[in-house]
């Protein structure tokens, strides 16, 4: 489904990478490894050498905003213009946002006075409305105790189950590997290395 080849950068290399719908793929390497930026890359948000394929396609082959829309990248802080959290949402969410452990009346509020771990949660359900076919998350649970942590790591292997979704997600957490990981892409010395399904 999403086939990197030759990529290359200042920061980052990867030979030959690949990941397939529905798998879950988790991103480790030390702080300042390159993490986020290759996640970057991935969204073509920074210049990059190289071929990125999503289905065969490659990233010339659609506009900006389409590629952007179909590999999405949600970073730890997320933008929130609207005079309310609802107003961001194509349709009703209340199940989705219980799911994560919110109260639904966090739709009628203010996004300006939502908490870090409430606006990354909703964040990630404010992705999932726009149907990408890959997801990019920078450490998704990184202002979430361990309940919230297990309803958004329940709430992600869902919809790579049920949508065929690609996940691709940063994590600083081994044990958080363990449970989730199909894929383990590691960054060694600038090299971005699949460690295949390796906890
Ligand atoms: N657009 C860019 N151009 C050049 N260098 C960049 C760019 N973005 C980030 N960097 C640099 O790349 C390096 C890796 O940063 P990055 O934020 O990707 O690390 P990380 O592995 O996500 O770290 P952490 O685990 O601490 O979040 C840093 O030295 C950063 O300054």
């Amino acid at each position: 489904m999403l086939e990197l080849q030759s990529i290359q950068t200042d920061i980052i290399k990867a030979d030959h990478l690949t990941a397939n719908a529905g798998e879950r793929v988790l991103l480790s390497g030390p702080s300042g490894s390159g993490k986020s930026y290759f996640l970057r890359i991935l969204a073509d948000l920074i210049p990059w050498q190289g071929s990125i394929q999503l289905d065969q396609q490659p990233v010339n082959g659609f506009s900006g905003p389409e590629w952007r829309r179909q590999v999405m990248l949600v970073p730890p802080e997320s933008h929130w213009w609207l005079p309310s959290v609802g107003d961001h949402f194509s349709h009703p969410r209340q199940a989705a946002v219980e799911q994560l452990g919110l109260d639904p009346a966090i739709l009628g509020r203010d996004p300006q006075y939502l908490s870090s771990g409430e606006k990354q949660r909703l964040a990630v359900l404010r992705a999932f409305d726009r149907r990408p076919k890959v997801l990019l998350l920078d450490e998704p649970c990184a202002n979430l105790d361990p309940d919230r942590t297990s309803l958004m790591e329940d709430m992600l292997t869902g919809w790579c189950k049920e949508e065929a979704g690609l996940l691709i997600m940063t994590s600083h957490d081994p044990a958080q590997r363990q449970r989730m990981a199909d894929r383990h892409w590691q960054i060694q010395d600038g090299h971005v290395i699949d460690q295949g399904d390796s906890q």
